[in-house]
């Protein structure tokens, strides 16, 4: 695992695993994932204006269904979890519960700056989320801008911004601030946005 990237204790502990899935799993989870393309629906949270459905905290579209995906990419989070909770410096769990979901952010596609133990989230049935895992992938080279994590320092201040590399998962504390810059991906196809999978670990 890589050396601490938070600095000092003024950013949440964070941790970037480069080619957590490696080429094969990469590739096949972005097949999966451009196969499912009519099953991904908008993960609009906020109704504004005149009856317009308007995303103002969150615009992207999720799939929940991870098919043949689920029992191994959950498998391989929970490994994760005792090493991540001893560096965070966060009490022990049981193994508990997860969830899990792919996003993708085509042109346009942002989610403000947010928790993610936000309960009002109907995504979020039960469960309290305690580890944040966003898994990176897409089409190489890429053909999107924009779209990096935001991770606030714990005075809301300073940020630091994580490039969503192709193949690595970023790892934070589910409490921690953070925010996904707005994507640019003009006339690119579905294809050719930001991909990630959501892994939480609950508890
Ligand atoms: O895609 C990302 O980088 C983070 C997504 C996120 O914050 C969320 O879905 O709660
Ligand atoms: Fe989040």
């Amino acid at each position: 695992m890589s050396e601490p990237s938070f600095l000092g204790g003024r950013f949440p502990p964070h941790r970037i695993l480069a080619g957590w899935l490696g080429e094969a799993g990469s590739a096949r989870l972005l097949e999966y994932a451009l196969a499912a393309e009519d099953r991904f629906i908008p993960t609009r949270l906020a109704a504004v204006g005149k009856g317009r459905l308007d995303s103002v905290v969150r615009h992207s579209s999720v799939l929940k269904d991870l098919g043949d995906f689920a029992v191994p990419l959950r498998r391989r989070a929970l490994a994760l979890q005792a090493e991540l909770e001893t560096d965070f410096e966060m009490p022990a769990t049981p193994r508990n519960s997860t969830q899990m979901e792919v996003v993708a952010h085509g042109h346009g596609a942002f989610y403000r700056a947010h928790t993610d133990t936000f309960t009002g989230d109907h995504y979020t049935p039960g469960g309290r989320r305690r580890l944040t895992m966003v898994y990176y992938f897409h089409r190489e080279p890429r053909r999107f801008t924009g779209g990096r994590l935001r991770l606030f320092d714990l005075a809301g201040g300073e940020t630091i911004d994580v490039e969503p590399e192709h193949d690595s998962l970023l790892v934070f504390p589910s409490t921690a601030l953070h925010e996904v810059e707005r994507v640019s991906c003009f006339k690119g196809a579905f294809g050719d946005g930001r991909f990630s999978l959501n892994i939480w670990l609950c508890g």
